[in-house]
């Protein structure tokens, strides 16, 4: 049986670079974000139960992330429905990389872990953390959502502090030196205590 790491923060604050340095030390990644991505995608789990839902959000055979941008916008309670649809096809998808990966700890990128109960699924969570201005500069700086929209996200996601909290583990995202650092120091944790358990 392998370790399972859930990796969490807010939006923004570096859980997919985070991410990416667990992997580059040597553990299996399964990113949330990147599951709805082939959800979405051609052939995706979801374009059917979502071309069900919301008519004008498939196009060309797969689910547009405009298109439900522009849905949310004028009905902000269409993402609750959404993520009906998402969240249990997600739950899937992760429970099938879990029975085929191979390392001895596992990390599971999940923005929304705690929200959606998956922190009892894992052994124990890191959350990444970074100042609220550095988070907002960061993701508007991507250019992929405006304002409004990222306050809306960041709304409904659990106040970065409480995550922090109920973490076991929390690493700062202010430079990739100091996170790779501290990537390094909870793995030796988790394989200590796995070595003498
Ligand atoms: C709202 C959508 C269309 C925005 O798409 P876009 O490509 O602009 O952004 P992206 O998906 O990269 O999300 C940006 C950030 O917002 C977070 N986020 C996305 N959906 C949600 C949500 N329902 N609640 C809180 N945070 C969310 C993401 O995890 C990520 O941290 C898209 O995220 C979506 O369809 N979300 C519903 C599915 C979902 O709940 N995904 C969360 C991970 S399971
Ligand atoms: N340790 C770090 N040092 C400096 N910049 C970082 C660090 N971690 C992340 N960043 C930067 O912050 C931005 C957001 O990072 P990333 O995409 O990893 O966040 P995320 O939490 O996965 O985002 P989302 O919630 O939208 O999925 C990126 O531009 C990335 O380069």
């Amino acid at each position: 049986m392998s370790f399972c790491l859930g990796l969490t923060g807010s939006i923004g604050m570096g859980k997919s670079t985070t991410a990416q340095l667990f992997a580059d030390q040597g553990c299996a990644v399964w990113d949330a974000d990147a599951a709805v991505h082939r959800l979405y995608g051609k052939g995706g789990a979801a374009v059917g139960l979502m071309q069900a839902a919301f008519p004008g959000a498939v196009e060309n055979g797969e689910v547009s992330r405009a298109a439900l941008k522009l849905i949310i916008g004028k009905d902000p309670a269409a993402l609750k429905r959404i993520e009906a649809i998402v969240h249990p096809l997600v739950a899937q998808d992760r429970a099938a990389f879990r029975d085929k990966a191979q390392s001895d700890i596992l990390v599971f990128d999940i923005p929304l872990l705690f929200e959606t109960g998956g922190n009892a699924e894992m052994d124990a969570v890191a959350c990444v953390t970074v100042d609220a201005q550095t988070q907002q500069e960061r993701v508007l700086a991507r250019g992929t959502m405006t304002v409004e929209q990222f306050r809306h996200i960041l709304q409904k996601q659990m106040p970065i502090e409480e995550k922090m909290a109920r973490a076991n583990y929390v690493i700062e995202t202010d430079t990739l030196e100091h996170a790779e650092a501290q990537v390094a120091e909870i793995l030796a944790d988790i394989r200590s205590k796995l070595s003498h358990a």
